[in-house]
């Protein structure tokens, strides 16, 4: 399995001082940058937009940056993202029309690319679209909030989609999103997955190291 990649989600970062919070994150240790873009209709929040990405970038965040698009229709914004700075642009089946169609989008547009599947989307959405995917984001909570727990069937769905990735052959990532913690992660990693969002439980502490730390010495028991 290829090394632990840490995403913190900046959903819980302070979005007076984003730029700073993003630096101290990244500059603890974690290394990507999640970027949750919320739209008031797919899910019930709003968020932040490309402007906000483009900001980051000129504030000199070179680390990548991982957008999680919760918005529908999805395909007019990933150019936008894509122009804004992003290197990954993962979106839920259910917000797109075509999918095979808005994968081809977000690789025309320079980015990686990935589907979302929440705690009760089936794996079907999978069928037929693996060799288009460098990501595969199992939600581990419902999407809209920060700060939720984490839906413990998401182990099983997690076991199976690892084992779908190690048949295919192709190189895709497993990330999870929702309710990961230090006392949790390391049961999420042994089920499969190899990139760990995680929002309230770094951005709730006063040092994010430590927890970035404990995070990683946890990830080190796992094979
Ligand atoms: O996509 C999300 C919610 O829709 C967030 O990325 C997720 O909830 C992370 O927050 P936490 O780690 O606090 O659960
Ligand atoms: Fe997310």
């Amino acid at each position: 399995m290829r090394p632990f990649l840490i995403a913190p989600s900046i959903l819980s970062a302070d979005f007076a001082r984003l730029g700073d919070d993003v630096k101290a994150v990244l500059d603890a240790g974690s290394d990507v940058v999640h970027f949750d873009v919320m739209d008031n209709h797919y899910v019930p929040n709003l968020t932040i937009g490309p402007m906000v990405c483009t900001a980051l970038r000129n504030y000199g965040i070179t680390a990548d940056i991982d957008v999680h698009l919760m918005v529908k229709p999805v395909d007019r914004i990933i150019p936008d993202f894509a122009k804004a700075g992003a290197s990954i642009i993962t979106f839920h089946p259910e917000a797109s029309e075509h999918v095979d169609r808005t994968l081809q989008l977000i690789k025309e547009s320079g980015c990686k690319a990935g589907l979302v599947l929440n705690p009760a989307t089936p794996l079907h959405y999978l069928d037929h679209v693996m060799d288009k995917l460098d990501v595969i984001l199992l939600m581990s909570v419902n999407p809209g909030f920060g700060g939720q727990s984490f839906i413990p069937h998401t182990l099983e769905k997690l076991r199976q989609v690892r084992a779908l990735i190690d048949a295919s052959g192709f190189d895709i990532r497993l990330e999870v999103d929702g309710g990961v913690k230090v006392d949790n992660i390391a049961e999420i990693a042994a089920a499969g997955a190899d990139m760990f969002v995680a929002g309230s439980a770094i951005f709730s502490q006063a040092d994010y190291k430590v927890v970035i730390d404990q995070m990683r010495a946890e990830l080190a028991s796992v094979s």
